[in-house]
């Protein structure tokens, strides 16, 4: 019988793994790739069109759902899988990032911090605990300790004082939610900036404390890809080996693959989803924007190779006329394909670790992508 958290290994290829995730709500094949439905949807897909492109888990976010409807609210509606009715696994992330990126107004203290809703200007406070007594509301598989997200050049003594002040925050949310006392597992958040020394002082820190995963934060936050992966490199070999390591709001499908090749299992970024808004489209070939007036008479599929619903039923001339007219099945089609390359990349990539040919794999989309 295996329980939520159990975390099995099956193949290896450098530092790249091939694994088995087990959460309350089903196993999660890694490395895998989260679609983000921020507030309880994938913006414009069904639940149907997301099992239909096998995506194993999606995220939601405390923040977003504990202002609207209320994590309250939900918990009477039998929580988010039901609220929802997506099946599969779901994991939140603490609103740690929302509250820190969104919000100018906000104090921040040893408790907690308070914000103002930007729906209604309402006042707030989130502590550690009630960060994750949200997420038991929400019924999340996968939940977020409330961590401080620096921001991109904070200084050395800040980081190494917000670092601080995270571990103590992620210590009381798993006393707050001890290991074992529920089906939900936590993963704790390494921080430290972009100072290597105290990346390895806040994993030799949350390592203490028992989480069934570890999610590197405080990346993507408008660093360099140099600089992303400079610490990615350094520090996810280090992230204990028989645990998963997360890596938060990344990224690129060149990311994924820089990622995996690093040792990370899972990801997850708004880029597919915001890119299909505005006509960006990853294909086997590389990215093309659909609203380009070459493909208005084009009558070839987006992507030859992609199997998906809208390469199989329709052309870049009807999806560049959608897009050119705001219809809303634009933005559905275009976020349906774009997924279901993030999916298919991630598909491709467990199979190459699995016989041994992921450098293979990463060379092949790094030509293809190398024009950025
Ligand atoms: C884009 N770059 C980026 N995102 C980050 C996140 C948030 C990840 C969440 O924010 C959304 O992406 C913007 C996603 O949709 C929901 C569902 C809101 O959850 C995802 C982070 N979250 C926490 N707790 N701590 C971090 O250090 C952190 C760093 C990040 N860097
Ligand atoms: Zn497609």
């Amino acid at each position: 019988m295996s329980t939520p958290g159990d975390f099995k290994i099956h193949a290896t290829d450098g530092e790249a793994r091939r694994a088995t995730l087990t959460t309350a709500h089903g196993d999660i094949q890694t490395p895998i790739f989260m679609p983000v439905g921020t507030q309880g949807t994938v913006k414009s897909l069904t639940p149907l069109d997301l099992e239909e492109m096998d995506a194993q888990i999606i995220l939601g976010n405390t923040y977003h759902l504990y202002l609207r409807p209320g994590d309250d609210l939900v918990a009477r509606r039998g929580g988010l899988h039901k609220f929802a009715n997506w099946k599969r696994p779901i994991l939140t992330d603490s609103g740690g990032f929302q509250v820190f990126s969104l919000q100018e107004i906000r104090k921040l203290s040893e408790e907690g911090v308070e914000f103002r809703s930007y729906i209604d200007g309402s006042k707030h406070f989130f502590s550690p605990e009630k960060a994750i007594d949200i997420q038991k509301n929400l019924g999340s598989d996968i939940m977020m300790v409330l961590d401080e997200c620096v921001g991109y050049g904070a200084d050395k003594d800040y980081t190494n004082k917000s670092l601080e002040m995270t571990t103590r925050w992620a210590k009381r949310c798993r006393d707050h939610y001890p290991k074992g006392s529920g089906g939900q597992i936590m993963f704790g958040i390494v921080q430290g900036g972009f100072y290597k020394d105290l990346r390895e002082k806040s994993l030799e820190q949350l390592r203490e404390i028992d989480f069934e995963g570890f999610a590197i934060g405080g990346l993507s936050v408008g660093e360099s890809t140099k600089e992303m992966y400079d610490i990615l490199h350094h520090i996810a070999p280090k992230m204990p080996s028989d645990k998963p390591r997360y890596l938060m709001g990344v990224g690129t499908p060149l990311d994924l693959l820089e990622g995996v090749s690093a040792g990370v299992d899972m990801f997850d970024c708004v880029l597919p989803s915001r890119n299909a808004r505005n006509g960006t489209l990853f294909t086997s070939q590389g990215k093309i924007n659909i609203k380009r007036a070459e493909f208005a008479e084009d009558d070839s599929p987006l992507d030859p190779e992609c199997g998906c619903y809208t390469c199989r039923n329709f052309t870049k001339a009807y999806l560049r006329h959608l897009y050119m007219a705001k219809e809303l099945l634009s933005y559905r089609l275009n976020t349906y394909h774009n997924l279901y390359f993030y999916l298919d990349l991630m598909k491709q990539i467990r199979a190459a670790i699995e016989n041994g040919t992921f450098a293979e794999l990463k060379a092949k989309y790094e030509a293809a992508y190398a024009k950025g």
